[in-house]
C-alpha cells in the first residue's frame, strides 16, 4: 500500500471525525501502520507549525542523546534531533494543544468504536506529554530502532508533521518503517509533509528510521498507553526500585 495516494487523503477533502476514525482502526488492524492528511488544514496546521518554530526559537530545545557508534571505526552520531516535552497548557502554545485534543479525540473515539471497545486489542487509557522534535538538517537522522521494545505499555505512536513544502528527493528526511509481518520484505515510505498525521504500533511489530534530513525537519509525537501494559510497566518498575 502507498500511503501517499491513500484515497480517503484527496486533497483539501475535509474529513469528519467518524471517517477518520473508520480509516484508523481498519488500518491500524490490517497493516499496523496509518496515515491521515490534511489532518487539522492549513490554517489550523500553520498556526501549530507558528508555536513550534517560536519554541524553537527560544532555543528551548534540548539535544536528543548524541550516543555515538563506531561505523568504520569512525565516530557517528546516532541521532540529531532536539526535543522538547510540551503539555500544551504552557503559554503561545494553544494550537499545540489543540492539535493535542484533536489526535485524542481520533484516538480515543476509534479504542471506542472498535469491536468490544479495543483497537488492536487495546485499552488505551492515557499518553505521554507531546513530544517536539526538530531535526537540524545537515544529515541529522534517526537509526531503526522500535518506539516500545519491552512492554514499557506504549502501544500507539502518533506523529504529526510539519514540513511545508518538503520534498524528500531534495531534503531526505523519510520515515521508513519496515512493518513486521509485511510480505516480501516490504516498507513503509512516510514523506513528512505538512499536515500529515501517522500512527503506528509503537512495539516490535515496527522498526523505524529518519533517513538523513537536509533541511529543518519538524514533527509533534504522543505515545498512548494500554491501561493493562501500562499498569504493569508501573507495577515491574516499583519491584526494581525496591528491589
Ligand atoms: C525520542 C524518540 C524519538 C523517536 N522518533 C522517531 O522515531 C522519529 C519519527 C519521525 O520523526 O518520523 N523515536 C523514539 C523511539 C524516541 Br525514544
Ligand atoms: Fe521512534
Amino acid at each position: 500500500i502507498s500511503f501517499q495516494q491513500n484515497p480517503w487523503s484527496a486533497k483539501g477533502h475535509r474529513k469528519d471525525l467518524d471517517e477518520i476514525c473508520r480509516n484508523v482502526i481498519g488500518d491500524m488492524d490490517a497493516y499496523g501502520v496509518c496515515v491521515v492528511d490534511n489532518f487539522l488544514g492549513e490554517d489550523k496546521g500553520k498556526a501549530v507549525l507558528k508555536e513550534v518554530l517560536q519554541l524553537y526559537d527560544k532555543g528551548v530545545f534540548r539535544d536528543g542523546q548524541l550516543v555515538s557508534s563506531r561505523g568504520s571505526g569512525d565516530l557517528k552520531t546516532i541521532r540529531g534531533d532536539q526535543i522538547i516535552w510540551i503539555d500544551g497548557k504552557e503559554k503561545s502554545c494553544n494550537n499545540i494543544q489543540q492539535l493535542i485534543s484533536q489526535v485524542d479525540a481520533v484516538v480515543m473515539r476509534a479504542n471506542r468504536m472498535t469491536n468490544n471497545g479495543k483497537m488492536g486489542m487495546y485499552n488505551i487509557n492515557g499518553r505521554t506529554k507531546a513530544m517536539v522534535a526538530c531535526y537540524p538538517g545537515l544529515g541529522s537522522h534517526y537509526v531503526k530502532h522500535v518506539d516500545n521494545p519491552n512492554q514499557d505499555g506504549r502501544c500507539i505512536t502518533a506523529i504529526y508533521y510539519l514540513n511545508l513544502n518538503w520534498n524528500v528527493r531534495e531534503n531526505g528526511g523519510l520515515l521508513r518503517i519496515f512493518p513486521e509481518g509485511w510480505l516480501g520484505d516490504k516498507v513503509a515510505d512516510i514523506e513528512p509533509i505538512f499536515d500529515r498525521l501517522l500512527f503506528f504500533w509503537s512495539d516490535r511489530r515496527n522498526p523505524h528510521e529518519v533517513q538523513p534530513a537536509y533541511d529543518t525537519r519538524y514533527a509533534i509525537t504522543l505515545w498512548y498507553f494500554d491501561a493493562k501494559e501500562r499498569a504493569e510497566a508501573c507495577r515491574r518498575y516499583e519491584k526494581e526500585r525496591h528491589s
